[in-house]
């Protein structure tokens, strides 16, 4: 034999030396669930050791996470069912909780990057992304509140918008609307491929925002989400999104989509996202619980392979749990 393998994994100290992917605190974007109240931290059901906060203990919250070297969050609101409507009326209430939110987060800490969800589910009496007329999705009228809950969200002070909606052309209408209101310097991370995963459920039930059973209503967001089988769709839509303004593209959820990671890395030349949802937290959480997986190292695998396939950074309910690890 002319080449032995093994030679470069003896022992730590060589394995250290030739390692192709670290992840570090730096990558990680943690996603926070708001709610109306106070004193509040919830834990949600189908996502053991994950909370939703109310306002004043969010601002503990970010804190802690800065202080543990994460400099990055992404907002979520859960609306009151009073709120939700079919026009997404509350998404663009200049004091509604996600306004507040970012406020709260950037008079605590004002260094912290928050980027804001920008969608109509949470807001929507039928748990749609956007408005819904004769059983489908509105595309063109959706945009349009879209573009101008992105630039209420600017307005209370959001760094960066993160459009989750999967409409066409909302990248463009937002950068528009936000040039033409002087919010310059605020970005787009665009949620550019995002499929229609089952991987949601946990953070639908989070936000209580699962599309509702009803006549006339989509029963999945097939119509707007991509297809888990396409692969070339998602350049496609990545590139797009570039053309028309996204600072920063994501794919969507992360572990089963790393080759469009991949793909991605080879075709763009902005910063990719990758979003480990809901679901893969919940699953690593069950088998641990049960004693089937070695959580810890199970938890950093995942980031690491993420990190390896070509994420510039992690969207990941481990954010928190993951810098704590790394410190010891
Ligand atoms: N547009 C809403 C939105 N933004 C982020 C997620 C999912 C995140 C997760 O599962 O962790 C969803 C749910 C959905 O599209 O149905
Ligand atoms: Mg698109």
């Amino acid at each position: 034999m002319l080449k032995r393998n093994r030679r470069l994994r003896t022992n730590e100290a060589i394995r250290s030396l030739v390692r192709e992917s670290l992840v570090t605190p730096d990558d990680f974007q943690a996603p926070l669930f708001v709610v109306e109240g106070s004193g509040i931290k919830q834990e949600i059901a189908s996502m053991p050791g994950y909370y939703r906060y109310s306002l004043d203990l969010l601002k503990n919250e970010v804190q802690e996470l800065w202080s543990l070297g994460i400099k990055s969050v992404l907002l979520f609101v859960k609306v009151e069912a009073k709120l939700k409507d079919n026009r997404g009326t509350e998404a663009i209430n200049p004091n509604g909780l996600m306004q507040r939110a970012i406020k709260a987060v950037k008079e605590t800490l004002p260094e912290m990057i928050v980027m804001t969800d920008v969608a109509l589910d949470p807001y929507s009496e039928f748990g749609h992304d956007g408005i819904i007329e004769n059983g489908e999705v509105l595309n063109d009228p959706s945009v349009e509140v879209l573009a101008k809950m992105a630039l209420s969200h600017a307005e209370a002070g959001a760094d960066f918008v993160a459009p989750s909606d999967m409409m066409d052309g909302r990248i463009l209408a937002m950068r528009n609307i936000l040039e033409q209101n002087s919010f310059f310097n605020t970005g787009i991370m665009s949620y550019s491929a995002k499929y229609a995963s089952a991987f949601y459920g946990p953070f639908r039930d989070a936000l209580d925002s699962a599309p509702v059973d009803a006549q006339d209503i989509p029963k999945d967001k097939k119509t707007y989400q991509m297809d888990p089988s396409n692969r070339d769709e998602a350049i496609r839509e990545t590139l797009m999104d570039i053309d028309e303004g996204a600072d920063i593209v994501m794919v969507k959820p992360g572990l089963c989509y790393l080759d469009i990671v991949r793909d991605l890395k080879n075709n763009v030349n902005v910063p990719i996202s990758v979003y480990q949802v809901s679901g893969e937290y919940s699953m690593i959480k069950a088998a641990a619980e049960k004693g089937w997986l070695d959580h810890d190292a199970v938890v950093m695998e995942q980031l690491t392979a993420i990190k390896r396939a070509g994420a510039d950074f992690i969207s990941t309910y481990f954010a928190k749990y993951a810098a704590k690890l790394l410190q010891r």
